[in-house]
C-alpha cells in the first residue's frame, strides 16, 4: 500500500494579523511548516509528502529552505483560494491506490505516534479523524436563543484526517459548500460515516498569536 501526506499550507493566517504568514513564522528556531513535515518524514509510516503552498509564497519557502538547510524530500503543489480547494489540487495530482493523511501546516506539534495511528485506523476501517472531547460545557445558540449540548457528545476535530484516495477523490468531485470546514466535512457529504480516533490535547491549532506563544511553551515542557 502507498501514503501520502498532503500538508496545507496555502492560507495566509487573517487571524494571526502577522506579515508573514503564520506557516512560516519562527517556533523554536524553525518556521513552524518545518516542524509540521518533519513529524511525518519521522513517522513509520513515510508517507510521500505532498506540500499545498500559496503560489506566491513558493519562492519565500525555497529561500527558508536554503536559509535553513532543510532537505526533506515533499513536493510542491499549488494552493487555492479555500482550503477545500488546496486539498483538491493535492488530491488531483495523486493516482495509485493509497491512504492519504490530509494535515494543516499550522499544527506543527502533531505527534509521529498520532499520524501512525491514523493511517493503520483509516486502512482498517476506511477512513479516521483525530478529534478530542470537549472539556468545556458546550452551548448551541440559534435564533438567539441558547441551549446546553451534552458535552460527552462533543468533540473537538483536529487533524490528521486520513481517507483511502478512492473515497477522498469522489468527495473532492463535489461543488464547494461553506460548511466544508474540513475533509471530514466534505467526505460526509458523500453519506460515508466518519470514525473518530483520540487525538491530542497538544496538537493545537496555531491561529491567534496566543497559540503560538502556547506551541513555544508546549515544545520546551
Ligand atoms: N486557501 C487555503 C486556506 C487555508 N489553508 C491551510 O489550511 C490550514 C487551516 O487553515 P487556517 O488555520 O484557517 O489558516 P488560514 O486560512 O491561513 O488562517 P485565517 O483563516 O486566519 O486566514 C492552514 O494550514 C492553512 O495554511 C490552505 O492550504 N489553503
Ligand atoms: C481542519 C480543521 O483544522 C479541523 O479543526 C479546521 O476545521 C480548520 O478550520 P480553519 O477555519 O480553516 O482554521
Amino acid at each position: 500500500m502507498k501514503y501520502y501526506a498532503i500538508i496545507v499550507a496555502g492560507g495566509s493566517g487573517n487571524r494571526m494579523q502577522t506579515e508573514t504568514p503564520k506557516q512560516f513564522l519562527i517556533l523554536k528556531n524553525l518556521p513552524v511548516l518545518m516542524h509540521t513535515i518533519k513529524a511525518f518524514a519521522q513517522s513509520d509510516t513515510q508517507p510521500k509528502i505532498l506540500l499545498v503552498l500559496n503560489k506566491d509564497q513558493q519562492g519565500y519557502w525555497r529561500r527558508l529552505c536554503d536559509e535553513f538547510n532543510f532537505r526533506i524530500p515533499h513536493e510542491v503543489i499549488d494552493g487555492g483560494t479555500e482550503r477545500f480547494y488546496s486539498v483538491k489540487n493535492a488530491v488531483d495530482c495523486i493516482n495509485d491506490d493509497s491512504f492519504v493523511a490530509i494535515h494543516d501546516a499550522v499544527r506543527p506539534l502533531v505527534s509521529k505516534e498520532l499520524i501512525d495511528n491514523c493511517f493503520k485506523r483509516a486502512e482498517a476501517f476506511g477512513n479516521v479523524i483525530a478529534a478530542v472531547q470537549s472539556s468545556d460545557s458546550v452551548r448551541m445558540l440559534r435564533n438567539e436563543k441558547s441551549s446546553a449540548l451534552r458535552r460527552d457528545e462533543i468533540y473537538l476535530v483536529q487533524t490528521p484526517q486520513t481517507f483511502s484516495l478512492k473515497i477522498l477523490k469522489a468527495a473532492y468531485q463535489q461543488d464547494f459548500a461553506s460548511h466544508f470546514t474540513d475533509d471530514a466535512s466534505v467526505v460526509e457529504a458523500l453519506n460515508e460515516e466518519i470514525n473518530i480516533l483520540e487525538g491530542e490535547r497538544n496538537n493545537i491549532k496555531i491561529t491567534y498569536p496566543i497559540d503560538l506563544e502556547l506551541a513555544e511553551l508546549l515544545l520546551r515542557s
